[in-house]
């Protein structure tokens, strides 16, 4: 799914206005009437208090007012000395002819403090129109309402939260609901945002297909129909060699899981044959714990030596989990990715390694996957003040490097080289566990030795990693799951992915 900017949003509406043809106050009724609809289900009964500014969110406070009039309802509208649009005005004098809805004016600060906070809070203060952070009388109401403690619904945007930008640290609502229309925005999809958004409910009001399908984004969601263009069934006359062979440089003395972990994954993800060169202390480890994965070892605790094998004769390569750091390791990576030339993914203590030795960087196969978390990603490219900046840089390294950038994070971002981002949309914080990464690699690892081109393997194994973890939770609970529990729901993240 598509994730359009402010102006994008501005101009779908517009566009829907004129070609669908609709008039702008029957588009906000409409919206109005999905956002009724949905507080009618949620919360049928509650007296409501609607606080309205003066632009277009606040007309659809006015028309949800009007809406809702046979409620027990009070309307608060903040009259700044702005003139209302015209459709916050139409729906101003529609409302004003229901003389036993109440509607009272804050113009200043001690207005504030005669507000009853009653019932349910509809906060239609401000939209996507947002220009500025709140300050004044704006930001003092806002204040108070998140002081209330009641529950507050958001209309589009939690007010004073920039659709498409950081709002880190400026005054905003704190919604228990955001109730938005058509399709996700940025602000969204945004951690630090997550506190004031709370749940976010997508309402259809019908805006014209055909702008949605014609307007290029550089921001899309991983969605249904997204995976089903990227996978690729099996094909039934493949033998074992069809499916790559991949090669997995993981571990380290107390960190061999980290190799199991991965290679299981690995396996899992429908590769043909897995190698795993492993410092010699994790020989038996890998052997007994699978049988299926053939072991190459290194002399000694980490792995620390040339690999003596001809690296050419692996489709994909995966270096990172458990590896350690170590100088020995670091010259090791150094000579691998001097001599191998196909993409490579690369996780944890092999971004750390780079981090280490930037001079690294440039030796990385063009079209490589690199999967840092944040922190991993600030040792590498440097701090940045807000996620919003983040993602930014990210997708600016991924340009300039040619690489894949996966930053991982609730909603992992897949920053592509031609400047194309994508959001998952799976996954969940049971995940949030240790070795959850060294199953993503493998997957990734195996996803590319199978074939997948690197921007296909890093959105459907992303994808397929989050899946798999949801299913998890699902049986297990949140708490309860661990990192091998997504590589045991991994199959079935795949029967659904084929079911699509
Ligand atoms: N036909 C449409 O365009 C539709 C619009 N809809 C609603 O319209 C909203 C967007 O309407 P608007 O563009 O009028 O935007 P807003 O309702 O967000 O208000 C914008 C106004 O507030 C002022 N403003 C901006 N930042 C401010 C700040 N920090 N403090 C005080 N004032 C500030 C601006 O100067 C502008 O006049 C959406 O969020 C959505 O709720 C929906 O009704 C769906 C249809
Ligand atoms: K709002």
């Amino acid at each position: 799914m598509k994730i359009f900017n402010a102006a994008q949003i501005r101009e779908w509406d517009q566009y829907t206005i004129s070609h669908d043809p609709i008039s702008s106050i029957d588009l906000m009724e409409k919206a109005a009437k999905a956002c009724v609809r949905w507080i009618n289900q949620y919360f049928p009964e509650e007296s409501l208090t609607i606080f309205c500014g003066k632009g277009n969110n606040g007309g659809d406070g006015l028309a949800i007012a009007r809406l809702l009039s046979k409620r027990d309802i009070t309307v608060y509208i903040l009259d700044t000395t702005q003139k209302g649009t015209d459709d916050f005005q139409e729906n101003l004098s529609r409302l004003e002819k229901l003389p036993h809805v109440e509607i009272r004016f804050i113009q200043t600060e001690e207005n504030i403090s005669e507000v009853n906070f009653d019932g349910v809070l509809i906060d239609a203060l401000l939209g996507s129109g947002l220009n500025r952070p709140l300050q004044g009388i704006t930001a003092r109401l806002v204040e108070r309402i998140n002081q209330s403690g009641n529950m507050v619904v958001s209309i589009d945007l939690p007010s004073g939260m920039f659709a498409d930008q950081s709002s880190l640290n400026n005054p905003q609502i704190k919604a228990d609901h955001t109730l938005s229309f058509q399709s996700y925005k940025r602000a969204f999809l945004a951690a630090e945002n997550s506190l004031h958004c709370g749940e976010v409910h997508i309402l259809e009001i019908g805006l014209h297909p055909e702008f949605y399908n014609n307007t290029p984004s550089r921001d899309e969601q991983t969605d249904e129909d997204i995976i089903y263009t990227v996978y690729k069934p099996r094909n039934s006359f493949g033998h074992k060699g069809t499916f790559g062979h991949a090669l997995l440089i993981a571990g380290s003395y107390g960190k061999i899981g980290a190799a199991v972990l991965s290679a299981e994954a690995c396996l899992r993800s429908g590769v043909g044959l897995v190698t795993c060169h492993l410092p010699s202390c994790g020989y038996t480890i890998m052997q007994t714990s699978l049988p299926e994965v053939m072991v190459s070892t290194d002399v000694d605790k980490a792995i620390s030596t040339t690999i003596e094998t001809d690296l050419s004769m692996y489709k994909a390569l995966g270096i990172g989990p458990g590896l350690g750091t170590a100088s020995e390791t670091r010259a090791l990576l150094r000579e691998v990715l001097t001599q191998y030339d196909r993409s490579v993914v690369m996780d944890a203590d092999a971004l750390n390694c780079v981090a280490k030795e930037p001079e690294l960087l440039a030796l990385i196969p063009a079209g490589s996957i690199l999967t840092p978390h944040p922190k991993e990603f600030q040792r590498l490219f440097g701090d940045t003040s807000n996620e919003f900046d983040r993602i930014d840089l990210a997708s600016q390294k991924a340009k300039e490097l040619d690489l894949i950038i996966v930053l991982k994070g609730h909603h992992t971002l897949i920053a592509l080289p031609d400047g194309r981002r994508f959001f998952n949309s799976t996954g969940n914080a049971g995940m949030a566990t240790g070795g959850s990464g060294d199953v993503l690699t493998g997957i990734l690892t195996g996803l590319l030795a199978q074939g997948y081109p690197g921007d296909d393997a890093a959105i459907l194994g992303v994808y397929l990693h989050g899946l798999a973890g949801d299913l998890a939770a699902e049986k297990l609970s949140m708490e309860a799951m661990i990192a091998g529990d997504i590589i045991r729901f991994l199959g079935q993240a795949y029967k659904s992915i084929a079911e699509m």
